[in-house]
């Protein structure tokens, strides 16, 4: 009987809808034949002429599955009456007659040629698409520019050092503290990004302030496609409302208020702090749900003292034990004193962070450690005090640092991380980036009115209207009416106005909108998230928006206001890392001009101390001042005999203060700092990281595999500019291969620079979504995986069989080890005859595609089952010729995972010595961790990943 013949019971498959299963013959009338789907639960009827149908036949030594879900090997195989009767194998050998009615409906070939048997072939460029993808891919995945090419952002090289040093890491765990608007939040997209993109995390928090949620927000989305979502109390509120009667008494009686977990309900969540410490249920459900990165902004305010660490502190700590991934930013580390400071290190590393007074001895030694290191760097040989010190400091563990294949390199990192803050503190400053415009300080000397006679000096000076009538101090206070003239004579310009408190910010606005005719907003801790984004807005809007911003201190954490050149602050801060954040709203990058900070200061009052320190003391208007707060805490007793009124005691803190700046400054220069330095941004390694994203976005690589890819996926594209393009459903779209793509289309470029430009242009790099989307479509799905083309070249006659072969490396391994960072994709392409005969070289791909033409697909169904055993014996010659290239891969692979991993055993075992805190089970986690990847790869195989069966004419 032909098998093309239809009978009841027997098992055909679609393969213009593979998705159906495996059908079954259920009813043959006339010209039409009807199968039943029980996979997809549906029936189908088709012309008996032209069915897009193929016959499913098993072939002895092949597996099947019945429908209670049973396995087993076939032996032999009968036809009685047009239905098949297979012989098969249970696992122990038992024998078993199975008739194909009683095969499961779900339909899984795996291997090429099996789909190519069953019918499910494709046309020649989809062969060509499968190869182009898993050759990209594998390039891709062994660059080092991955993970770092699909954010819109420039090529910053302090940033792309950062992001590629700690983004690899198998535990992301650092401090980014660059000067305030260096970039943190870019640094640490970067990071995410590339975690994300690698597969090396998928859950992730970031924690901030409430005012800060909303740029996050934005920033994730438009420079990295992430798409983040807000947990807060709105949220939960909503949760509540959903939750029906039976959930409400059910939660009474075992009282849970919430039975869902909104923070396990998402992957990447956005929420600020402040409401997850104020709020106990948050609290609660964010510690059970688990993380793989975590990321905290502004995390100075994470105070702490030894015995009383912050409600804010305990909760990251809990956090921070239970996450493989931290990272913390701030600009100003020191805010809130060195203790903090040391313990945010502690939360990121505990094993080494673990003594505060070690701590402190060893700041002290600091200068010593950057002379070795220095010379370690230049000199050749090394000194032999050096070597000594190199042997107190290191140990045992610089005999086996000697033996890395660049000792050097490996001496001084151990020595960074082992005395300094090496590994988990990343700060660049202002000094060491340079090209950012200057900073010039404008102070206005004003009389003080006697409004203010009670409360001229000590801190209450600083903000003397706190305890006055709004419409009292808006008339009399001389710095009112100056704000007002001053705002007239610059406008248009831009103005940022920062105070210490929302109530002299609300009233100042009111005044300046209402009376004055000033167009202004309000930017304070009274106004909710959507209200103080609003206010932002306006401000930004260059046509329509607002003059000036007038904030609180809140507006000076962490926004963007670079797009103005004048900040007017109208009291002073007490302490220098706040004048600091202050400035960094203007002082950030993408600032054009010099920035003019305005100072309206009393005279005789606090407010001119305050001036006087900051600008004669340390300097702090005109430079970023990172040792502000070590220098308050050297003159505090002057500064407040100075700022309650002793003027003998101002000349006196303005001398200390300058000499301390220039002492503490000096002594960082060549000892912390410079240390710190050498660290966060290696120029020739950035510089290279750079040249490789560089080379890998010229040409037009991305746009022609698209370009081929939409062509295959009905894609339609119209080109739009020099650069980009309008992509559009076309008419044979294949909506599941294509993630992100609008009915009525989207405009894309495939230039960074053009996308940094025009943000209502998707950016389509290597990295977009619906880039790596198709690619991880391709792979996954069968496209492409069998193809049969025809060949005519007069030196091979006609009716000759090749077969075109692509092996990749397969790796089972569990997620957590992350095996594809080792073992790279690695596609092996193969051409063999008849005769065993590898021919890739002669025939390479390129040559093939522009030989080979399509089939029409009723000629190849035809030749298919005539060819079966032909292309059994390809396949087999094939993978004969493939398996020698496996053990070399898997020796790769092997190599890479102990450079992974050994040196971070034997960082644990260093640290140990000093840090009896540090567990054997902790050092036990890499061990295992080695012995798991080690086994894993020794199981790899090669795995045929697509066929093109060639057939001479
Ligand atoms: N590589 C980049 N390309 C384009 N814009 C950038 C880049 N890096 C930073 N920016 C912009 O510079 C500004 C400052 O960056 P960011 O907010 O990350 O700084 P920060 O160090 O977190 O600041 P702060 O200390 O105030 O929190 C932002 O407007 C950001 O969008």
């Amino acid at each position: 009987m032909e098998t093309s013949d239809f009978v009841i019971g027997q098992r055909w498959v679609s393969h213009s809808d593979t998705g159906l299963g495996l059908g079954i013959v259920t009813e043959v009338s006339g010209r039409r034949v009807t199968l039943g789907f029980p996979a997809a639960d549906e029936e189908r009827t088709y012309a008996i002429d032209n069915a897009p149908l193929s016959r499913i036949v098993f072939q002895v030594g092949e597996e099947i599955e019945t429908f209670d879900g049973n396995t087993y090997t076939v032996r032999d195989v009968d036809d009685i009456g047009g239905v098949l009767m297979y012989h098969a194998a249970d696992a122990d050998g038992g024998l078993h007659d199975i008739s194909e009615v009683k095969l499961s409906g779900t339909l899984n070939f795996s291997a090429p040629h099996q789909r190519l048997f069953a019918g499910q072939f494709d046309r020649n460029g989809a062969f060509r698409l499968r190869y182009a993808t898993f050759q990209h891919l594998d390039r891709l995945r062994g660059s080092r520019a991955q993970g770092l090419i699909g954010a819109r952002t420039q090529h910053l090289p302090h940033q792309i050092y950062i992001a590629h040093e700690v983004a690899r890491r198998h535990a992301p765990r650092v401090l980014l503290a660059d000067e305030v608007g260096l970039g943190k939040t870019i640094e640490a997209g970067l990071i995410l990004h590339y975690q994300l993109h690698t597969g090396r995390a998928r859950r992730v928090l970031v924690v901030v302030p409430d005012s800060l949620i909303h740029q996050w927000l934005v920033e994730m989305l438009r420079r990295f496609n992430l798409r983040f979502s807000i947990i807060d109390q709105a949220r939960y509120d909503a949760l509540k409302e959903d939750e029906d009667d039976i959930d409400a008494l059910v939660n009474h009686i075992f009282g849970d208020e919430y039975s869902e977990n909104p923070f396990e309900s998402e992957q990447l969540v956005l929420c600020s702090l402040d409401f997850l410490t104020r709020h106990p249920g948050a609290r609660e459900h964010v510690l059970a749900a688990p993380w793989d990165l975590m990321v905290v902004d502004e995390a100075h305010h994470l105070a702490w003292e030894p015995e009383s660490p912050s409600p804010e502190y305990a909760l990251v700590e809990a956090l921070a034990e239970r996450t493989r991934g931290l990272l913390l930013l701030t600009a100003t580390p020191e805010q809130v004193g060195m203790a903090s400071h040391f313990a945010r290190l502690r939360l990121l590393d505990p094993a080494r962070f673990h003594d505060l007074d070690a701590f402190r001895q060893e700041e002290a030694q600091y200068e010593a450690l950057n002379a070795v290191v220095r010379r370690l760097l230049v000199e050749e040989p090394v000194r032999a005090e050096d070597r000594e010190a190199l042997r107190d400091w290191l140990g045992d563990e610089l005999d086996a640092l000697e033996q890395e294949a660049d000792p050097r390199r490996a001496i001084v990192d151990a020595l960074l991380d082992r005395h300094g803050t090496g590994r988990v503190l990343f700060r660049n400053t202002r000094a060491a980036i340079q090209g950012f415009p200057e900073r010039r300080a404008r102070p206005v000397p004003l009389p003080c009115p006697p409004l203010y006679d009670g409360c001229r000096t000590g801190l209450p000076g600083l903000s003397p209207e706190q305890d006055l009538e709004p419409e009292q101090w808006l008339a009399e206070d001389p710095r009112v009416a100056w704000l007002e003239r001053t705002l007239k004579q610059l406008r248009p310009a831009k103005v940022v106005v920062i105070c210490a408190h929302a109530s002299t910010a609300m009233a100042l606005e009111h005044y300046l909108q209402l009376r004055a005719g000033i167009r202004s907003a309000a930017f304070h801790e009274h106004l909710n998230l959507v209200e103080r984004d609003r206010a932002a807005a306006y401000f930004a809007d260059h046509e329509q928006g607002a003059q000036a911003l007038i904030c609180s201190e809140i507006g000076s954490e962490g926004r963007n206001f670079q797009f103005a050149h004048h900040l007017v602050l109208f009291d002073l801060p007490e302490n220098p890392d706040l004048l600091e954040q202050r400035i960094g709203r203007l002082d950030r990058i993408g600032q054009t001009e010099t920035i003019q900070i305005h100072i309206p200061y009393l005279e005789g009052t606090s407010q001119e101390v305050q001036y006087r320190w900051f600008q004669d003391g340390l300097g702090a208007f005109e430079e970023s001042c990172a040792v502000g707060v070590a220098v308050m805490a050297a003159v505090r007793e002057t500064w407040q005999q100075a700022l309650a009124g002793d003027t003998g005691a101002l000349a006196s803190l303005i001398e200390a203060s300058a000499h301390e700046t220039r002492r503490l400054k000096a002594m960082l220069q060549n000892g912390r700092d410079a240390l710190i330095e050498l660290n966060s941004c290696r120029r020739e390694v950035a510089d290279g990281l750079i040249a490789t994203i560089e080379e890998e976005e010229a040409g037009a690589r991305v746009r022609d595999y698209m370009l081929q890819a939409f062509d295959i996926l009905g894609v339609d594209v119209e080109e739009h500019g020099d650069h980009s393009d309008v992509l559009r459903p076309g008419e044979q779209y294949q909506a599941g291969h294509v993630e992100g793509l609008p009915d009525d289309g989207l405009t894309v470029t495939w230039s960074r620079t053009e996308a940094l430009e025009r943000e209502d242009l998707a950016f389509m790099s290597w990295e977009h979504p619906m880039v790596t989307g198709v690619m991880d479509s391709v792979t996954s799905s069968g496209l492409g995986k069998a193809a049969l083309a025809s060949l005519s070249v007069k030196a091979l006659p006609p009716g000759t069989l090749l077969l075109e072969a692509l092996f990749t490396v397969h790796c089972p391994a569990p997620e957590s080890l992350q095996l594809t960072r080792y073992l790279p994709v690695s596609p092996l392409r193969l051409v063999v005859d008849m005769q065993g005969k590898e021919l890739s070289k002669a025939l390479p791909h390129e040559r093939l595609n522009e030989l080979c033409a399509n089939i029409r697909r009723r000629t190849a169904q035809a030749i298919v089952p005539k060819i079966r055993p032909q292309v059994d014996t390809l396949v087999g010659h094939a993978e004969r010729l493939a398996a020698p290239h496996l053990e070399p891969l898997k020796a790769q692979a092997l190599a890479r995972v102990e450079a992974m991993f050994l040196p971070e055993i034997r960082r644990l075992e260093a640290l140990r010595q000093v840090n009896p805190a540090i567990r054997e089970s902790e050092i036990d986690f890499f061990r295992d961790q080695l012995a798991a990847a080690r086994e894993a790869i020794g199981h790899a195989s090669l795995a045929l990943e697509g066929i093109r069966v060639i057939v001479t004419a």
